[in-house]
């Protein structure tokens, strides 16, 4: 898929690895809609683009993705606005274990919520022209540790439902191709979360083995996951994609056993 005159939505699209996306995808003069939950963020990031890239270009729309009506409302918004969609990227994420059932509905339920309704703007199955849908999980879906269980949970639930889109939309030729990116750390505020008890609650004792990966790992910066990303959205042979970015091997792909009969 080419980018030029493309319209993305990206959830979580006002700071850290959203922001870069957007970024990324103004740059290849796609139309983006970012949106987020967070108004002074959005609002900033809006004006600094729009500096970047001239008016018109993008907007911010101020969305609780949790919240399923504001949710559809941003989807009809941004097709009003641009007059089409094309790609989505469900990437808004929390890290949040004591309030582990909010981390479940952001990072999980939000994210399928977000894809049925990508789905409905895309699909052929709606009359639509197809597009492509990238959810973004996290390395945690591969490396677990005791610092995060339910984050963890949801970063697994997210391959586990985007995988089997990914073949739905094939069986029923939907026109939509469904990929899921994994970043390892990424120099984003979210790391920053992993200090804080409100966040982290009774795990919060885990958090200086947590800092200790992070050193032994190293930290990834936004732009190397929006590089990430944009393969994921033009590379048009995959669907069903889980890409890995890590500072130890950059971008790369989880390879899967063949699917018995
Ligand atoms: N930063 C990291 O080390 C890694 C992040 N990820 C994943 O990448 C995604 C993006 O994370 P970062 O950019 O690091 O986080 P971030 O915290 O820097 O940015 C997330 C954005 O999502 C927005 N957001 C949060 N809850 C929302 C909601 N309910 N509705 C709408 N917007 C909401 C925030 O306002 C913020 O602008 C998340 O899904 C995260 O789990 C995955 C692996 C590593
Ligand atoms: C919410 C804070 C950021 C979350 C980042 C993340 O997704 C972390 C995952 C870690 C998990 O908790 C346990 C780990 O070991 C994960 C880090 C994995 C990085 C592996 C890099 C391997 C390599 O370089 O080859």
């Amino acid at each position: 898929m080419a980018l030029y005159r493309k319209v993305a939505l990206v959830t979580g699209g006002a700071q850290g690895i959203g922001r870069a996306v957007a970024e990324a995808l103004l740059k290849n003069e796609s139309k983006v809609a970012l949106v987020d939950l967070n108004t002074k963020v959005g609002e900033d990031c809006k004006k600094v683009l729009d500096q970047e890239f001239g008016e018109g270009n993008c907007i911010f729309i101020q969305c609780d993705v949790a919240d399923r009506g504001k949710l559809k409302d941003a989807f009809e918004t941004t097709v009003e606005k641009f007059g089409k969609l094309d790609i989505v990227i469900n990437n808004a994420g929390i890290n949040n274990e004591k309030n582990w059932e909010k981390t479940i509905e952001v990072n999980l339920t939000s994210l399928i919520k977000g894809t049925y309704l990508a789905l409905e703007h895309m699909s052929k199955e709606y009359g639509k022209d197809g597009g492509v849908i990238i959810n973004v999980s996290s390395m945690a879906a591969f490396l677990h540790s005791p610092h995060q269980p339910v984050y963890t949970a949801t970063k697994h639930g997210v391959i586990g439902f985007s995988r089997a889109m990914a073949d739905a939309a094939e069986e029923g030729d939907y026109g939509v191709r469904i990929n899921v990116l994994c970043p390892a750390f990424v120099d984003t505020p979210l790391l920053q979360s992993i200090e804080q008890e409100d966040n982290m609650g009774k795990f919060i004792k885990y958090k200086d083995v947590f800092k200790e990966k992070i050193h032994k790992y190293g930290v990834l910066q936004p732009s190397q996951i929006a590089e990430g990303m944009l393969k994921l959205i033009t590379d048009s042979g995959l669907n069903g994609a889980v890409m890995k970015i890590t500072c130890s091997k950059g971008i790369h792909f989880h390879t899967y056993e063949p699917l018995s009969a």
